[in-house]
């Protein structure tokens, strides 16, 4: 059997079946961000946790890059984004880089944290936990 036929042969998940991904942990980025004065003038650290649905199965057949969801790709244009952003708030910031990995990417649906190490006494990290879905 040639390996189209393999992968169609396997059966793909439905419904909210559970769903191959493709992740990025513990990227991290200096940008500026924060609300208050001090965080307008320095460049704190981020840190990006990111799991991507894409289906694995096609990039396992053919053991070619081009059929991945390269995740040096994503992190290199998140981070390209990131060192050149400045806003206030983690939300703006995290709503920002999933709407650029499910516009330029084969990304389904994503769910993304963004972590802000040492931004509270006593927090290992603060930050927000987010999931989106490409619209139709
Ligand atoms: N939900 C949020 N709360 C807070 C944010 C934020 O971006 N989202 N930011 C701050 C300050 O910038 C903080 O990180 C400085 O320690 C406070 N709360």
């Amino acid at each position: 059997m040639d390996n189209a036929r393999r992968v169609r042969s396997i059966a793909a998940p439905q419904g909210n079946a559970a769903m191959d991904h493709v992740f990025i942990e513990g990227l991290e980025i200096e940008a500026l961000i924060g609300i208050y004065d001090w965080e307008r003038r320095v460049r704190q650290t981020l840190v990006f946790d990111l799991e991507m649905a894409f289906d694995n199965r096609v990039p396992a057949a053919s053991d070619d890059i081009a059929h991945t969801l390269d995740y040096k790709a994503v992190s290199t244009r998140i981070r390209e984004y990131v060192a050149q952003s400045g806003f206030g708030l983690v939300e703006t910031l995290a709503e920002r880089v999933a709407e650029i990995v499910l516009a330029e990417f084969p990304v389904q649906r994503l769910r993304l944290k963004l972590s802000k190490p040492g931004a509270v006494r006593g927090a290992r990290a603060v930050g927000v936990m987010i999931e989106r879905t490409r619209a139709a």
